[in-house]
């Protein structure tokens, strides 16, 4: 059976790890945390990430399973250089069209739909029941949490959060690094960098 090493013993991980599972693969977590955490579940933790890369050959895929987009965006690039394969995992239960494209160490979640000429980065998250419509292009890192639900040739720029039940708009587009609060609707193009929350979904103050 193939062996898949999943870094990061979270809850995410514990999504990541089922939905592995279905598609055949041996799940083994690593995470920095070790030896204070050896248990998620009813899974080992069997290490840090130093003890995973000093075992590379033994898997046949790696996975990162880290919320953060930032942090597993990089922890992806420094292990595929050192010769970690990723594989994309898609839940038995999702929606992909044969002709959108996903790239390595993406995950899709169950009941998610992703729509024809989609375009989907490396190490994305494309969470429980959200949807991606035709022609989007979400770059690396991005997160589409649950719920969310983008329209026609959405942009999405490196590492950006689009948060639990939003919506946008179609043809727009957004920034890198930008926070969509979760049941925003996004109407208008934001900036790399910005938090936008609300309906219309506007940037957050202190006072939101
Ligand atoms: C499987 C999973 O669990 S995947 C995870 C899915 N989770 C999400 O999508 C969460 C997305 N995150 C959010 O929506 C966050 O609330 C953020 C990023 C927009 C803001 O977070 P923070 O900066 O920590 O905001 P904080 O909680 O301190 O709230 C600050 C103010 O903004 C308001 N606010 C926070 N989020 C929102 C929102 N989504 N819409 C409208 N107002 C908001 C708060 O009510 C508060 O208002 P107040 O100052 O009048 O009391």
């Amino acid at each position: 059976m193939k062996h898949l090493a999943i870094l990061g013993a979270s809850g995410h991980g514990k999504v990541v790890a089922e939905i592995a599972e279905l598609n055949g693969w041996k799940v083994s977590f690593f995470d920095d945390a070790h030896p204070n955490l050896t248990q998620i579940e009813h899974w080992s933790v069997e290490g840090t990430t130093q003890d995973l890369i000093d075992s590379v050959s033994v898997f046949q895929g790696c996975f990162i399973a880290i919320g953060n987009n930032a942090i597993r965006i990089t922890k992806q690039v420094e292990l595929s250089a050192l010769g970690f394969h990723f594989p994309v995992l898609i839940h038995p239960a999702a929606i992909v069209s044969r002709l959108a494209k996903l790239e390595a160490g993406t995950v899709v979640m169950a009941g998610a739909v992703i729509n024809p000429f989609a375009k989907i980065g490396q190490a994305c998250i494309i969470n429980t029941a959200s949807t991606i419509d035709h022609d989007c292009v979400l770059a690396d890192g991005v997160h589409v949490s649950p719920g969310a639900n983008l329209a026609g040739a959405v942009e999405v720029g490196h590492c950006s959060w689009v948060g639990i039940g939003s919506k946008v708009k179609q043809c727009i587009k957004i920034g890198h690094h930008v926070v969509v609060g979760a049941g925003a609707a996004v109407v208008s193009d934001i900036s790399d960098h910005q938090i936008v929350v609300g309906v219309p979904a506007k940037p957050k103050t202190s006072k939101c």
